[in-house]
Parts: structure tokens; C-alpha cells; sequence
């Protein structure tokens, strides 16, 4: 009889973080940058277990029973499924409605919703090609058009039975940009131009800036980049109220484009009177998620969360690591967090280039191991703006950040405004689901846990996830919170996580995580039958067939029809 033999083993530290942080401290002005390397302390336990139904109570020792799988046969139908991806069926309907994607998809989809998407019919559609979370950049639009937004997202979520959309709200934070223009000018190599910051001033050779500091943030030998680096120019010298260029890289200047300061961040607050008032729209219409633009420190955070607090707003906080000065703080900002965006569009202005897939790996693996969200974003499918299909270069940088065990994936203007959104969520939603169908099942990343360690439903979601893997079963947990979802999703167990809840909003939020497909579900006095109802309503979804095992968790920190103090993981069989 064979054994199942639950092993884990915690490494030290995160490989790339000392390494990235020094070419950046290196490479970047100031040379202030302080890097932190998040040394961990070792731990390996090793555990043995027999039985299908595993319980301990905190006051107790841990009881330790060795277990063997009942049928491998089980082990080898599941492997079928998860690698047995068929390409998301290429036929829409005679209406361009894509149909539903057939099997579950581990990673999320964020899709940004602007003059492409924001109409009932797009919103629906999106839904059902695949969004997971609906963005809304405050950047763009105004309180009545995103207000549409949120509206039809809810009246979605109210009426779908087995999908569900989060919101989430993404401030427009210290954005310098250019002003207007009476119509686009073309900067060649070797020109002369100059930021003013002077309002209104449009002409050939000059424009204003909308940050009466810029003249002071920046020096002479700085390099700015325009358009998120379309353009560049050498900073050659100041005035008391200009900034005077050469064009580097040439190209179109239109209205409102993006200035950063390679290496520099600006020095206005992450939140903005503009981002406050828009904050207090997210919580009027009860979104999911802020997505916090150009997060500088850890302060920001804890300020926001403080205002959250006392408007009783259940709001998570996500922050976008955009920002040079952002670098140094990264770990304190993630631990102050909900989770982080690698927002690689800024990144890439304010940083080297060529820092950014480092960075992207490094912010991934730093959630994972603190057990955050974590979203990459900014130009998947840029190409299909424009074109019908991929590069397939984008396509190579959805596998990377699927593989990373990022829990989600971002299309900005590919679904704000592009020519094809619904493509572009096909596209991201095949190939995630191609190359999750490759990633082997039971592969925790190595500094896992760290956190939660100690914690009992830390240890029982490990040992969830080692059984679920073992078995090829999906994972059942009942949540009011959302916490031992979350939980189980960081240890990405190969089955899904079904997670039920009784609570609206937990629902929505937990369809960022990775792997979690979140059911809403009252729960009654009686376990047993909640339980019964929960496995008909997979089943009758075809979530999960007659015969097939799941694996039953509950745990966490609120219980639900167990004491405080007992937890447990059961194998149940769908009948
Ligand atoms: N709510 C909206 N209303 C109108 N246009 C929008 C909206 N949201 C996004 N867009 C358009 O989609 C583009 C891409 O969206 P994204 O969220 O990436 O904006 P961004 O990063 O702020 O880009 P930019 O620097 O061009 O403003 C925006 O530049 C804008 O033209
Ligand atoms: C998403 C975003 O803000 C960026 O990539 O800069």
C-alpha cells in the first residue's frame, strides 16, 4: 500500500531580488535607492498520513496518520483533463458571441473597459468570453460614464448563476502629462523642445505641462520619455519656469501624453484631491478592488486603508508598482497591501527597460511568498489593438506571466479601445489555458508560507492542496471571508478551488485569485446539507461529475459549523 508522503520545504531567500536591486541601484539616479533583501529563515516538516479524513484540534497534538490513495485511476482522468485543453471553440455565433470557455482557466483575465466595451451587450459578452474582473481607469471618463460601467457589471453578476465579475477601480495617481495641442506635432531627431509651466501654451516647439514642480524634479542631463517612451528627449537646460530639450527619439506629439523622468519619480503624493474624490465614488458603488497608481512608500497604503476603515468600506487594495522610488520600499508595500500590479507600462519609463521582466519575476515571487494578489499588465496584446491576431512575441509574455503563477493578466487598450476586444480576452483566455495545462500539477514555489507559518489553516491548506494534488480531486471550502480560499489559491493546487460563500462581495473579490472559481450560496444551520447542496450545484454545472471525489476543507478564521478550535480536511465522493 503506498503512502502519501506530504513534504515541505521552505527555501531562504527569493534568488532574484539582490541581484535586480543592485543593476537598478546602479543603473538609476538617485543613487539613495536602498535594496532590501527579504532573507527567510529555513523550515522543513515532513508529515505522513493515512486515512481519508484528517482533524486536529489546536489544543491537541496534531494527529499524524498515514494514508494511501484509493484509486490512481482517478489521479490519471484528472491529469487527462487538465492537459486535455481543447482551443477555446473558434466559432462565435452568428452574432460575434463567443461561447462560454468550456474548461476552467486558473488564471484571470482584467479586462479595462472603455468606448470599445462599455455598452450592456460588450459587458456581457466580455463576461462570458472569459473577463474575470472589470477595470475602470479614472484617467479616462467621468463618475457618470463609470458609474454605467459598475451598474451593468452588477446587473450581470445579479443575474448570472455561475460567473461572477469583480470591479475594480484604478486611480489616476501623480500623472505628469503634457498639454493640449491644437493638433499633433511632429518632434524630429536633434530638435529643440520645451516643457513649459506655463498653462495653455501649444505651439511647434513648446508645450505646457500640468505639474507647476516639473522644473524643479528634473536636471539638466535627465531623460525624458513621452508616451510611456514613443519619445525621448535629453534635458539640456532650466529656467525658472522651463525645461529645455533635444529629441532623443522623435516621433507624433498629441494632447495629454504621459512624461516620466527616467530613474525619477515625481514628488506629489500617490493620492491626489482628484483620486480622494474618486476613491469615495468606489466606495459609494461598493467596487472591489482599488488598483493605487505610482504607490511610492508603505504610508500611502496604511493612509488608505485607515479612510476604508472608517467608512466601514470592505475595499482591497492593490498597489501598482510603477514607480522608481516605489523599488527600495517594494517588500513594506506589498506587506501594507492586498496585493501588487505590475504596471510595466510606467515601469518601463521610470526604470531601464530591459529591468522590467526582473522586476515582473521578482514582484511575482515576492506576493507569492506573502501570499498576495498579483496582476501583470500593460501591453499583452497591444498588437491586437489594431490586428486580428497576436504577436507572437505577446503571446510568449502571457505564457511567461502565467508561469510566473501571476494570479491575473491585464488588457488595457486592447478592450478599452480596440478593434478587438473579444479576440484579444479569446486569445489571453487559449493561451493561459494552454500553457496552465503544462505547468505540473504539486510544484510549490519554494518560500510558500512564509507568513502564514505556524498558523493552522496555513498548515491545512498545505496539506489540502498535497491531498487534492495526490488524488486529482477539485478542493470544497465554505468561506464567509474569503481568507481560506485565498489561502488555498496561493498554494495553486492542480484541481480547482470551489469556493463557497455566503456573502455577495466575497464572491466578487475572489475572482481575481488564481485557480478559485467563487460561488455565492446561503449557508444553513446544517452542515451536512449545505455540503450536499453545494456538490448537486457543481454537479448539476458539470463542475464535477457523479463518482468524482472532492476534497473538503474547513478551516480559516471564522468558523463555520465547527469549533474554534477543530479543523478538518475530508475526501467526499459525488453521488
Ligand atoms: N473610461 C475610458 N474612457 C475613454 N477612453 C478610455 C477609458 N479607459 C481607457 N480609455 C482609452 O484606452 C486607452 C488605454 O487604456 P489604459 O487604461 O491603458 O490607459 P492609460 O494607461 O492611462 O493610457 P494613456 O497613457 O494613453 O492614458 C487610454 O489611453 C484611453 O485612450
Ligand atoms: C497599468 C499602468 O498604469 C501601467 O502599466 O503604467
Amino acid at each position: 500500500m503506498s503512502q502519501v508522503v506530504a513534504t515541505r520545504s521552505i527555501q531562504t531567500s527569493l534568488p532574484t531580488t539582490r541581484s535586480t536591486h543592485e543593476r537598478v541601484q546602479k543603473l538609476l539616479k538617485p543613487p539613495t535607492f536602498a535594496s532590501k533583501v527579504f532573507q527567510q529563515k529555513g523550515k522543513c516538516c515532513r508529515l505522513v498520513f493515512r486515512s481519508s479524513c484528517i482533524s486536529a484540534r489546536k489544543s491537541a497534538p496534531v494527529e499524524v496518520v498515514p494514508v494511501s490513495p484509493e484509486d490512481d485511476s482517478k489521479i490519471a482522468e484528472q491529469l487527462q483533463r487538465l492537459h486535455g485543453v481543447l482551443p477555446f471553440s473558434d466559432a462565435s455565433n452568428g452574432n460575434g458571441m463567443w461561447s462560454k470557455p468550456t474548461f476552467k482557466r486558473k488564471t484571470k483575465i482584467v479586462c479595462t473597459i472603455g468606448p470599445s466595451t462599455d455598452t450592456k451587450e460588450m459587458i456581457w459578452k466580455l463576461a462570458e468570453a472569459g473577463m474575470n474582473v472589470a477595470r475602470l481607469n479614472m484617467s479616462h471618463g467621468d463618475h457618470a460614464s463609470h458609474q454605467k460601467v459598475i451598474d451593468l457589471v452588477k446587473e450581470y453578476n445579479a443575474q448570472s448563476k455561475d460567473n461572477v465579475i469583480a470591479i475594480m477601480l484604478d486611480t489616476k495617481g501623480p500623472e505628469v502629462r503634457s498639454g493640449d495641442l491644437p493638433q499633433p506635432i511632429n518632434l524630429t531627431v536633434g530638435q529643440e523642445f520645451t516643457f513649459t509651466i506655463q498653462r495653455g501654451v501649444g505651439t511647434a516647439d513648446c508645450v505646457s505641462v500640468n505639474y507647476d514642480d516639473f522644473v524643479n524634479d528634473v536636471a539638466v542631463g535627465d531623460m525624458i520619455l513621452v508616451d510611456g517612451g514613443m519619445m525621448s528627449m535629453l534635458v539640456k537646460s532650466k529656467t525658472e519656469n522651463s525645461v529645455k530639450c533635444e529629441v532623443v527619439d522623435g516621433g507624433e506629439l498629441k494632447s495629454r501624453r504621459h512624461l516620466n523622468v527616467r530613474g525619477k519619480s515625481a514628488t506629489l503624493p500617490s493620492i491626489t484631491e482628484k483620486d480622494w474624490d474618486d476613491i469615495k465614488f468606489g466606495v459609494d458603488n461598493k467596487v472591489d478592488f482599488y488598483a493605487v497608481s505610482f504607490v511610492k512608500d508603505a504610508e500611502v497604503v496604511h493612509e488608505l486603508k485607515n479612510y476604508l476603515k472608517s467608512c466601514n468600506a470592505d475595499i482591497h487594495v492593490i498597489v501598482k508598482i510603477e514607480s522608481a522610488d516605489s523599488i527600495p520600499n517594494l517588500h513594506s508595500i506589498i506587506t501594507a497591501s492586498d496585493g501588487a500590479m505590475v504596471a510595466r507600462g510606467d515601469l518601463g519609463a521610470e526604470l531601464p527597460i530591459e529591468e522590467v521582466p526582473l522586476l515582473q519575476e521578482e514582484i511575482i515571487n515576492l506576493c507569492r511568498s506573502m501570499g498576495k494578489a498579483v496582476i501583470v499588465a500593460t501591453n499583452m496584446l497591444e498588437s491586437m489593438i489594431v490586428h486580428p491576431t497576436p504577436t507572437r512575441a505577446e503571446v510568449s509574455d502571457i505564457a511567461i506571466a502565467v508561469r510566473e503563477g501571476s494570479d491575473g493578466i491585464m488588457l488595457s487598450g486592447e478592450t478599452a479601445h480596440g478593434k478587438f476586444p473579444l479576440k484579444a480576452v479569446k486569445v489571453m483566455h487559449t493561451v493561459a489555458l494552454r500553457t496552465e495545462a503544462t505547468i505540473p500539477g504539486g510544484q510549490m514555489p519554494p518560500n510558500i508560507g512564509q507568513v502564514f507559518k505556524n498558523h493552522m489553516s496555513e498548515m491545512f491548506a498545505y496539506h489540502a492542496t498535497m491531498m487534492s494534488n495526490t488524488l486529482g480531486t477539485s478542493t470544497v471550502v465554505f468561506t464567509r471571508t474569503g481568507f481560506m480560499a485565498v489561502l488555498l489559491s496561493h498554494y495553486r493546487p492542480s484541481g480547482t478551488i470551489f469556493a463557497f460563500t455566503d456573502e455577495k462581495r466575497v464572491q466578487q473579490r475572489l475572482a481575481l485569485y488564481q485557480g478559485v472559481t467563487p460561488v455565492y450560496m446561503e449557508f444553513s444551520d446544517d452542515s451536512e446539507e449545505t455540503f450536499r447542496r453545494a456538490l448537486d450545484f457543481l454537479q448539476k454545472q458539470g463542475m464535477v461529475k457523479i463518482g468524482e471525489e472532492v476534497a473538503l476543507v474547513q478551516s480559516g478564521r471564522q468558523p463555520i459549523w465547527r469549533f474554534q478550535s477543530t479543523h478538518n480536511i475530508q475526501v467526499r465522493k459525488v453521488q
